[in-house]
Formats: structure tokens, sequence, C-alpha cells
């Protein structure tokens, strides 16, 4: 080994890494356990509080800026600071994040995949943006031949209690009532099952949760009107332990979980993030992608502390 490399080892064995987070209470609550503290520990990473009241860069020195946050204000705040401490490692970078907080742009990049037939197809499924004037939308909804029944989507996704306030529209004059904005998006029976597909960089783990169950012909004969339902999807129990249909429990196939990841780090700019994905009932590879969150509840991910400690050390080495 050349003195040079020697060198760098030490240095490498010597540093101690800080990572500088701003996150909510509860974040730091589901998040920053204390198991995530001592095993990153253990390889020389510290996580420092960042004061949302002071400069940042009076704070630190950090290596890496954990955030998520929203507003016009911290986002040029944290621009700023990529700007002049080029060195240290914002993750994720808050415009790429910006691109989430509309369930519209949210979901193009999928669009533009053009990831078909590649171990399956994925898609997103049929949907449309009203901005204004609720009296219109059973019009457009037929003019853009979209079928019932519809998932009635807050178009702006930025964490409040009313981004998550979706609806389920079984008529078509009934979509007056709704409030826009919002994406309309044609409701895919998927067998009551989805899949939270977690990506920390390079690294991927997918779970399955409970959904909505499928909404059958008669049912649709049968309902009138738009109902609210609660956040299925969320419940710490996973569908993981249960008993369920084989065709619907199956994974997705891991090859095309890798691609999706590898080409959605890539388009979104993000490394910190999950997917909401869901196959149609009665097919065995059709999927759509349906969400998309930034830096989302990780804690509820089996073995999120080692993921991230190792996702830490692979930056490090990156930037010794
Ligand atoms: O609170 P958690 O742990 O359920 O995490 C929420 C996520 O749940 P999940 O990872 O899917 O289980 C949740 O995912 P969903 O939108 O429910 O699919 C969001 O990412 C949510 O963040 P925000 O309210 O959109 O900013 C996440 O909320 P924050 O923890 O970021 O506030
Ligand atoms: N197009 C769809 N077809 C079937 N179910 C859907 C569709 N869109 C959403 N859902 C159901 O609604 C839940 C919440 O929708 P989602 O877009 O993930 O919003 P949120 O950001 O609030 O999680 C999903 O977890 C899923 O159960
Ligand atoms: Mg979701
Ligand atoms: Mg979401």
């Amino acid at each position: 080994m050349s003195p040079c490399s020697i060198e760098t080892l030490q240095h490498q064995q010597q540093r101690n890494y800080v990572v500088g987070y701003a996150l909510t209470s509860k974040k730091v609550k589901s998040f920053l356990r204390p198991k995530l503290e001592g095993l990153a520990r253990n390889k020389g990473i510290s996580f420092v509080p960042i004061d949302q009241n002071r400069p940042l860069s009076d704070q630190g020195p950090f290596d890496i800026v954990l955030h998520k946050m929203t507003g016009r204000e911290w986002r040029q705040i944290l621009e700023e600071y990529r700007q002049t401490h080029p060195k240290v490692l914002v993750l994720d970078p808050p415009d790429a994040i910006k691109h989430l907080q509309n369930r519209q742009s949210m979901l193009q990049c999928v669009a533009d995949m053009n990831l078909f037939e590649f171990y399956g197809k994925v898609g997103v499924p049929r949907q449309l943006v009203i901005k204004s004037d609720a009296s219109s939308i059973p019009d457009l909804v037929a003019e853009a031949g979209l079928r019932l029944p519809l998932v009635a989507k807050p178009l702006i996704n930025d964490g409040s209690a009313k981004s998550h306030e979706l609806s389920l529209a079984y008529d078509q004059y009934s979509l007056q009532k709704l409030e826009p904005p919002l994406v309309l998006q044609e409701f895919v029976n998927h067998g009551g099952v989805l899949f939270k597909v977690f990506i920390v960089g390079e690294a991927i783990k997918v779970v399955r949760r409970f959904s909505l169950p499928n909404v059958t012909k008669r049912d649709l004969l049968s309902n009138v009107g738009v109902y609210r339902f609660p956040r299925v999807s969320r419940a710490a129990a996973s569908a993981d332990d249960v008993d369920l249909d084989p065709s619907v429990a199956e994974l997705p196939p891991w090859p095309l979980l890798e691609r999706l990841a590898k080409e959605l780090c890539q388009r979104l700019g993000l490394r910190l993030f999950n997917l909401d994905i869901i196959r149609e009932h009665g097919t065995r590879d059709h999927y759509y992608i349906i969400d998309i969150n930034y830096f989302p509840g990780y804690g509820k991910m089996p073995g999120y502390e080692q993921m991230f400690t190792d996702f830490f050390l692979s930056l490090m080495q990156q930037n010794p």
C-alpha cells in the first residue's frame, strides 16, 4: 500500500461525520430512534439537530443535511446553503422534492419512463387535473372518457392533513361536489393490497400494505355519491403476515423494482422516497404507480436502521 493510501485510510478511520437534520418532532420520534443512533455512532456518524431560527452556515459543520420541511423560505435557505457549501450533501435537493408536492408532476416521470414489457407493464392510472370550477367536472370527465369510479386526490401534496383527504366518486353527477384543485384518477381494482417500495439510495425494500377493496360492477350500480375514505395503507399493521390469495400477495418481480428504483432515482433526482404500487386484479403483470412520497415513514420499515447506516457509510466513501 502506498503511503498516500495509508494516509487516506487513517484519515477515514479518524474522521467523524455529522448529519444535520431538520425534521418535524414526529419524524424525529419515528426515525431517529436509539438503534439507528447507536449503529451510526459505532461507525463514527453523529446526528445534530438544525435550529431553523439560526443561519445554517453558523451551524455545523455538517457533512450531510437531512431534511423534510416544506415552505418556500426553507427551500431558499437550503438552495443558498447548497451553493455556498458545495461539499455538504443536502438530502435531497429542495427543487427535486418540490416535484412530488403536486400529484400531477409527481407521476409525470413514470408516464415518461416507457417501462412497457420489462418484467411487466408499469404505468399510471388515467387521470385528469381539475384546477377550478367544480360544476364543469362531469362534462370534463365524460370528454376525457374516464371510467368510474374515480379517486379524487387534492392536487397539492404538501404533507398537510388536507392533502391526504381522498374520496371515491361512484357517479358522474356527484363529481360536482368535489373541491378543486384536484386530480381525478381511475380506480384500479387490485385485490385490496398494495406494495410500498422503500428506496434508500441504491437499496430497496418492499412491503405489503392493506388498501381499498375491489369495487364490483354491482357496487357501482348500487352506490351513488362521493365518499371520503380513511388512510387505509398507512396502518402500522402490514399485510405481510396475513393469509392472502397468492395471486394478490405475490410481490412484483425484483428486477422490475430494481429498474424502477434506479430510473426514478435518476429522473427525480432523489435518494429517499417510496412508491405505492398496485397490480391490477386478475392480471399477473399490470402495475400502476399511484403515489410517490418523499422521506416517508421509514421507521415502519423492518431493518431501516442498518439500511440507513450503510447508506451514510457509502456516501462517506464517495466523499472521504
Ligand atoms: O408518518 P408515517 O410514518 O406514517 O409516514 C407517512 C407516510 O406513510 P408511509 O411511509 O407510506 O407509511 C406517508 O405515505 P402515504 O402518502 O400515506 O402513502 C407520507 O409519506 C407522509 O408524509 P407526508 O404527509 O405526505 O408529508 C409520511 O408522514 P411523515 O412521517 O413524513 O410526516
Ligand atoms: N388509482 C387508484 N386505484 C385504486 N386505489 C387507489 C388509487 N389511488 C389511491 N388508491 C388508494 O388510496 C390510498 C391513498 O392514495 P395515495 O395516492 O397513495 O395518497 P396518499 O398520498 O394520501 O397516500 C392508496 O394507498 C390506495 O389504497
Ligand atoms: Mg400513498
Ligand atoms: Mg402520499
